[in-house]
């Protein structure tokens, strides 16, 4: 069953008071699983690319997942219904907690057993684009003793870890909080979104 619009609301009042939030059941579960076997099909395929950061687009030492941008225009079904749903959410968000929330990017991510994504921020330097982060994941029958956390650091520098089980999504505003991805033991995927408001630079 499809996220219901209460609990958008739910969601804007945690970003609110919080600043970030887990929502379930944004996709049910056959859309899940289309885009976790969509990844895995790609991922297979070699069309994921290794992740680059910052200005320069240097390959980076700090990720070690490989990516899959969502195409506007030529996005898969799986990837649609994603976004139409996203797209929903940015819209509850924006007009709740008036964020001018214009657009959203997304992409596929794998960390193979041991990569990780060092402890960062998510607002590109520069731009102050990206708004809030959604992070969607797609992995079936998680343990936490698989590792893997989303390991965010709130403001009182104390952290949280959220573990990738298929059909969570993990909510924050990406100029507040920094975060880091723990190595796994096994294949960890997601689909990873910035909801953005317009910038004074416009870059990815
Ligand atoms: O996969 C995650 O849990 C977070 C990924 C991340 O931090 C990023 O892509 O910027
Ligand atoms: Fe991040």
């Amino acid at each position: 069953m499809n996220t219901r619009p209460q609990e958008f609301s739910s969601a804007a009042s945690a970003l609110a008071a919080d600043g970030w939030c887990v929502l379930s059941n944004l996709l049910d579960a056959a859309q899940t699983q289309a885009l976790a076997d969509e990844c895995r099909a790609m991922h297979d395929a070699k069309l994921l690319l290794p992740a680059r950061t910052g200005a320069g687009r240097a390959a980076s030492p700090l990720r070690g997942d490989s990516t899959h941008w969502f195409a506007g225009g030529a996005m898969t079904a799986p990837q649609q219904a994603f976004t139409d749903r996203v797209d929903a959410l940015r819209l509850a968000l924006s007009r709740e907690l008036m964020l001018g929330l214009v657009d959203c990017e997304s992409h596929y991510a794998v960390y193979r057993p041991g990569a990780g994504y060092a402890r960062h921020l998510d607002c590109l330097r520069g731009n102050d684009a990206r708004v809030v982060s959604a992070v969607f994941y797609l992995n079936h029958g998680w343990l936490d003793a698989d590792g893997g956390a989303l390991r965010l650091y709130l403001a009182d520098g104390s952290p949280r870890d959220v573990y990738p089980h298929a059909g969570s999504l993990v909510l924050f505003l990406s100029a507040q909080f920094e975060h880091e991805v723990l190595p796994a033991t096994r294949d960890r995927m997601s689909v990873a979104c910035w909801m953005r408001q317009r910038a004074l630079v416009a870059h990815r």
